[in-house]
């Protein structure tokens, strides 16, 4: 376990006040105080008065913006958890969704990006906001993913999203297996996918998620299996010729790079022991074409990570859950969003250790 003095410092930020972004926010820093400085983002009063209703014991320290940044983030010990005040815009009923916090919410991801660039932060995990409410607010918005590409003029961005998998949500693969699935598109209507979907852009992402891997995961030889986008691969241009005009030279220009990249295959059926024991990520062609196979073997327990931006960024693998928040606290399992914390910790790591 980290020494309290060496604990790198995470940005939270809180989410959609609403739901239950919040609370597992709060009981994730708290219980992992001593391996994590974790900075919530949010406002001050309405995690307060959450922290108390969780648990009395808990102790949260204000920090000011201005403090940091005259100074950077203050040396904090394990017995409190460090709260930055964004106040909203109106009083949040829990599960009821109100614009007027929109802007709150995406000020809580500048800031984030804005410590995580001075250097207060080693990296930012996200708790789960609600699309929707943001572009009621009058933002168009279709994700953080996009959103931190933007603020960080990064021309291209990969989500991931990973897990353990276990015998009980999938019996027929291997236990603690780590599943990597990363997407060639993020947040977009399906009838707009294939036009997306280029041999430079999928190379930008096949090299994107190779450096990544390298990079901020440790691992040496990244080994990437990549899906077609139709059924059956294309069935040989008879359902389709994205397969045979765009991806598979896009994977012979990324293996002539020196990349591991392989396929397409056919998505039906990639994800088997078979495929997956021999591989550290899959690149699917777009959001539940491959998301849904993740979050079946791994939900509660997954992580979504971007990878290409020049921070750590890693959040949960759940949204909102206005459903549970409005039944009251103690409903939401907080699982996701501590593999989110370990997740950051372990790529700050691996950063690090690439960086020697
Ligand atoms: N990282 C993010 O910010 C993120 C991720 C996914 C979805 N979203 C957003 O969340 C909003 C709601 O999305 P949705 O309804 O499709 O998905 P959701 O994940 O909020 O809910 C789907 C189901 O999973 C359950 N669930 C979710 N989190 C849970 C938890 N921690 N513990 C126990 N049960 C949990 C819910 O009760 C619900 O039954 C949308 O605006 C979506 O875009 C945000
Ligand atoms: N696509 C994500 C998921 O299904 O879990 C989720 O919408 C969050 O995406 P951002 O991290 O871009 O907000």
């Amino acid at each position: 376990m980290r020494q309290a003095s060496t604990r790198p410092a995470i940005a939270i930020t809180t989410g959609e006040p609403a739901g239950i972004g919040p609370e597992i926010s709060i009981r994730a820093a708290w219980a992992m105080r001593a391996q994590v400085n974790c900075v919530l983002l949010g406002d001050a009063a309405f995690l307060a008065l959450t922290a108390s209703l969780i648990d009395p014991d808990i102790q949260l320290a204000a920090l000011s913006v201005q403090a940091l940044r005259n100074g950077g983030l203050p040396q904090f010990g394990p017995s409190r958890i460090c709260v930055i005040d964004v106040p909203l815009g109106a009083h949040v009923v829990p599960g009821v969704l109100d614009p007027a916090n929109g802007r709150a919410v995406l000020a809580t991801l500048d800031l984030a990006v804005e410590g995580a660039r001075a250097g207060w932060f080693d990296a930012m995990v996200t708790a789960p906001l609600q699309k929707s409410t943001i572009n009621d607010a009058g933002v168009a918005f279709s994700g953080h993913t996009e959103y931190l590409a933007e603020k960080t003029a990064t021309a291209q961005v990969v989500m991931m999203l990973a897990g353990e998998t276990a015998s009980a949500t999938a019996p027929d693969t291997p236990d603690n297996v780590a599943l990597r699935v990363a997407l060639a598109t993020t947040h977009l209507p399906l009838k707009d996918v294939s036009a997306a979907i280029t041999r430079d852009g999928l190379g930008r992402v096949i090299d994107i998620i190779h450096h990544d891997l390298k990079n901020k995961f440790g691992i040496a030889a990244p080994r990437i299996l990549v899906t077609g986008l139709n059924p059956h691969a294309g069935e040989n241009g008879y359902l389709g010729r994205e397969e045979i005009d765009t991806i598979t030279p896009a994977l012979e220009a990324a293996r002539a790079r020196g990349i591991d990249a392989r396929g397409p295959y056919p998505a039906d059926t990639l994800f088997q022991p078979k495929y997956l024991m021999d591989a550290d990520c899959v690149l699917a062609m777009y959001h539940d074409q491959g998301l849904p196979v993740l979050k079946y073997a791994t939900f509660g327990r997954g992580v979504n990570i971007t990878l290409g931006l020049p921070l750590i960024r890693t959040s949960v693998d759940h949204g909102t859950a206005l459903d549970l928040a409005c039944a009251g606290l103690g409903q939401a399992d907080c699982g996701s969003m501590e593999q989110a914390i370990r997740t950051a910790l372990q790529m700050v790591d691996a950063q690090r250790a690439s960086q020697l």
